[in-house]
């Protein structure tokens, strides 16, 4: 099967600093798939460069199986979409959640956009009262749903999520993985997601790499991690550093 995602050699620099020095993953289609390490490990810039926010300086990035030049074109937009951690800086406060799901229909010229809009409020458990809200008058919970209206609204098979439940509290963070996963199984959708909580990780994720500086250190099973089956010391001081996920492991 053609994977969802293949990444080889990837290398982006930001001026003379190398961010990400030749990182190569592949994510099955189907798959939910974790990226982890310390701050400033590259995770999000990995996922930037996917999705077009970066240039790559060299190597390749291939979606279902087309392999992705300098720019993206809306067929990419189509298949991949991007959840941010911050749903106060992605959604437009003085925007209606209507406004918010019409624009991405509007750019794609999709003619039912009444049905999807119904549609992607239901999924996410939002429902036709909030469509005429304001973004501002929301709380986070609620906006990271409406982001998450906003990314699958356009029925993408992958969805990249950057730390998408980190500004949340804790019970809202968890009502959002689980709509997460359910989304996730319902419309068989790819996950990418970057989250340095190794908890989150292993609940939401099948397989997942660890980073440092830029470069991938282990590939791992989620069950491996759980069982504290790593190689490498820096996985293990992860670990370490991680107490919640020791005490729930
Ligand atoms: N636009 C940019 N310009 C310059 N440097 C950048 C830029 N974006 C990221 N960096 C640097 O690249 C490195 C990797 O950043 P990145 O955001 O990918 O890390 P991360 O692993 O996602 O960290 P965090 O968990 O803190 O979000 C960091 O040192 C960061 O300062």
């Amino acid at each position: 099967m053609t994977p969802a995602i293949s990444i080889d050699g990837l290398e982006v620099a930001f001026d003379r600093f190398r961010a990400l020095k030749g990182v190569s993953l592949e994510v099955k289609s189907g798959e939910s798939f974790g990226l982890v390490g310390e701050s400033g490990s590259g995770k999000s810039t990995l996922l930037k460069a996917i999705a077009g926010l970066v240039p790559a300086k060299s190597g390749s990035i291939t979606v279902n199986g087309k392999t992705l030049g300098a720019r993206r074109d809306k067929a990419f937009y189509r298949e991949v979409q991007m959840v941010f951690q911050d749903p106060y800086g992605s959604l437009h406060p003085r925007q209606t959640v209507d406004r918010l799901l019409q624009e991405p229909l509007a750019i794609h010229g999709f003619a039912d956009g009444e049905q999807r809009i119904q549609r992607a409020l239901d999924e996410v458990g939002l429902g036709n009262g909030f469509r005429f809200r304001y973004a501002h008058q929301l709380s986070g919970g609620q906006r990271q749903r409406v982001a998450i209206a906003r990314a699958l609204i356009l029925e993408p098979s992958i969805l990249l999520l950057d730390e998408p439940t980190s500004a949340l509290d804790a019970s809202v963070q968890a009502e959002v993985l689980n709509l997460l996963e359910e989304v996730r199984r319902r419309r068989k959708l790819t996950f990418l997601m970057v989250s340095h909580d190794l908890a989150i990780i292993t609940h939401m994720c099948e397989r997942l790499m660890v980073m440092q500086n830029g470069e991938a250190v282990e590939n791992l099973t989620a069950s491996q991690l759980i069982g504290h089956r790593v190689e490498k010391d820096y996985t293990r001081n992860l670990l370490r550093a991680s107490e919640g996920f020791v005490r729930t492991a």
